[in-house]
């Protein structure tokens, strides 16, 4: 095998997310469910004849090296090196970008997540799942959800995982064209740190599509950035509408394609807005 294409890369919805406290390192101690959705990028990998590892595909304001593609390809091939001596062959990474970047809907996360489950393949590496999530957690602290490949409960700062059985439903995503960025987020003085911890039992028995526990991030990114509380105000007039992660995007829940279209008609000119389902697994299980 030489090539590996169509690899996607899907994004996550935070369903909730809870900030619990702080860890000594200035990390924050979360509980949340990531919901995977059947919307993302999709990454397609080349071998070379060198060792070079390239992203062939422009990114604008993501220059080459700090790419998360890049950066997670360079970890594994380093890990591969140390574990057989020998350095594997270097690859071209193209991608169809389509999440948006400090969306809070893990678009990076997600393409290394995908770099390494590919790569792990198309080097014939070896590495067991635990071992790419560990090898990916530095990089992003979503990535080893992506990699874990199912909708899960996270506890820690998100790596610690146990799969959840998520409503079977469809979103209705609206990105407010800002970008949020994370740490400035987490370092707000105006962060609550202390919400209670839950049980994921309760999550799992709320029977209604919307509405289990809060976005506590949301506060502060409304704060900071009115378009996202513009879009909270707009969408909830449809649904629960909360924001994902750290911000920028904003979703809804609705019961079927059907409902989604019809929100879409509405929303304003001004925001870009798509729908998506509700995947239980990861679709590159199935491929690789
Ligand atoms: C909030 C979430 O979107 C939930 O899905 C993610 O945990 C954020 O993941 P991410 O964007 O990959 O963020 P990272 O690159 O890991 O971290 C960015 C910054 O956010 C802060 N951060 C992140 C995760 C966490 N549990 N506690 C934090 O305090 C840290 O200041 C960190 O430097
Ligand atoms: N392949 C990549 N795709 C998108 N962003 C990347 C990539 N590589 C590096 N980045 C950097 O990571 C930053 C965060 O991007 P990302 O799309 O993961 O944000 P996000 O959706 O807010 O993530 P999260 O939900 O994990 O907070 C970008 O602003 C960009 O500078």
């Amino acid at each position: 095998m030489t090539e590996l294409n169509h690899c996607p890369a899907p994004a996550k919805l935070n369903l909730f997310l809870h900030v619990n406290g702080r860890r000594a390192d200035g990390y924050h101690l979360l509980q949340t469910v990531f919901q995977l959705i059947d919307h993302g990028d999709t990454l397609h990998f080349t071998l070379r004849d060198d060792t070079v590892l390239r992203r062939v595909t422009d990114m604008p304001g993501v220059p080459e090296q700090s790419d998360l593609m890049i950066r997670a390809a360079t970890l594994l091939q380093a890990e591969v090196l140390r574990r057989t001596g020998v350095l594997p062959r270097g690859v071209d990474i193209a991608i169809d970008k389509v999440l948006p970047m400090g969306g809070g809907v893990g678009g990076g996360s997600s393409d290394a997540a995908t770099t390494l489950m590919a790569l792990n393949k198309l080097w014939n590496a070896g590495l067991s799942k635990q071992e790419l999530m560990d090898l990916g957690l530095p990089l992003g602290a979503d990535i080893p959800f992506f990699i874990f490949g199912e909708t899960a409960f996270a506890e820690g700062v998100g790596e610690a995982l146990q799969p959840v059985q998520a409503p079977d439903c469809w979103y209705v995503v609206i990105e407010p064209g800002v970008m949020v960025p994370t740490a400035a987020i987490f370092g707000s003085e105006q962060l609550t740190r202390d919400t209670p911890v839950v049980n994921i039992a309760d999550f799992s028995s709320h029977s209604r599509i919307a509405g289990f526990g809060k976005n506590d991030l949301q506060q502060v990114a409304t704060k900071l950035f009115p378009p996202v509380a513009e879009a909270v105000e707009w969408l909830g007039a449809y649904g629960d509408a909360r924001m994902t992660g750290s911000g920028a995007c904003v979703f809804s829940a609705v019961a079927s394609e059907d409902d989604a279209d019809a929100v879409l008609e509405k929303v304003p000119a001004k925001w870009k807005a798509w729908k998506a389902k509700a995947l239980q697994q990861h679709p590159i299980i199935a491929k690789l």
